[in-house]
């Protein structure tokens, strides 16, 4: 039998935005049908950070490795460390009919962008610079010259909110979560209209 495949789901944004608090909210919910893709990274681990279910911690040479042997559907260098999708598992759940959650940076979201043009993109919003600054400041995971750093990326990549194909505003952590859920359910609906399934049906009938 042919499955339909999944979607390819890229939440994106600066970071300290709240795309890893938006995504376990989503990810609490239950009969969500997503599947979220764990990244490589040469980033240490932070305190209380799991290898192999916040990032697959790497060393600069495992990495480099990776990207030689065309193992990252996506990888970008963001402040002085790696970052990469494992290409194998995406296309696994996106065979088996399974939605893959990405929550990447900017320059690998537009990656995906350029490879796959179905996927659904969508841009996670701070209310203002400010806020975006105190959320980092306030998670107390980065020194001040990495928040620094940081917020020069942030200006950047809200620059190229643009590209994407919707900007959610994360001013609430549900109201974010609501939005998300909404444009994943309007976009599932939009490729019925297109489906195998419903041509089948009309051969049927
Ligand atoms: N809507 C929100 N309102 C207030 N605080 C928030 C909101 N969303 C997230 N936060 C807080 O902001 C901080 C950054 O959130 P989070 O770590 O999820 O960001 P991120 O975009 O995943 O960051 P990074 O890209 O650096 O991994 C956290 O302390 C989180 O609790
Ligand atoms: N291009 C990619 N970016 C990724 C990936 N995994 C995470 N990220 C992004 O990197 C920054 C920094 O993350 P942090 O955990 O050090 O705060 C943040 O924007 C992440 O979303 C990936 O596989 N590819």
């Amino acid at each position: 039998m042919n499955v339909e495949r999944g979607l390819l789901i890229v939440l994106s944004g600066p970071s300290g935005v709240g795309k890893g608090t938006v995504r376990k909210a989503l990810f609490s919910e239950e009969n969500n049908n997503l599947y979220y893709s764990i990244s490589a990274t040469t980033r240490k681990p932070r305190e209380g950070e799991v290898d192999g279910i916040d990032y697959l911690f790497k060393e600069r040479e495992d990495f480099e490795n990776m990207i030689e042997n065309n193992k990252l559907l996506e990888w970008a260098e963001y402040v002085g460390n790696y970052y990469g999708t494992p290409v194998d598992y995406v296309e696994k759940c996106l065979s088996e009919g399974k939605d893959v959650f990405l929550e990447i940076e900017v320059q690998g979201a537009l990656q995906v962008k350029k490879a796959f043009s179905e996927g659904l993109f969508i841009f996670l919003a701070p209310p203002s610079l400010s806020e975006l600054k105190s959320r980092i400041v306030n998670r107390g995971t980065e020194t001040e010259d990495l928040i620094n750093n940081r917020m020069r990326v942030a200006k950047e990549e809200i620059e190229l909110m643009d590209a994407y194909d919707y900007v959610v505003e994360n001013d609430k952590v549900e109201n974010a979560c609501s939005r998300i859920r909404s444009i994943i359910t309007a976009e599932h609906c939009r490729r019925d209209r297109i489906s195998a399934r419903y041509k089948k049906m009309l051969e049927v009938e």
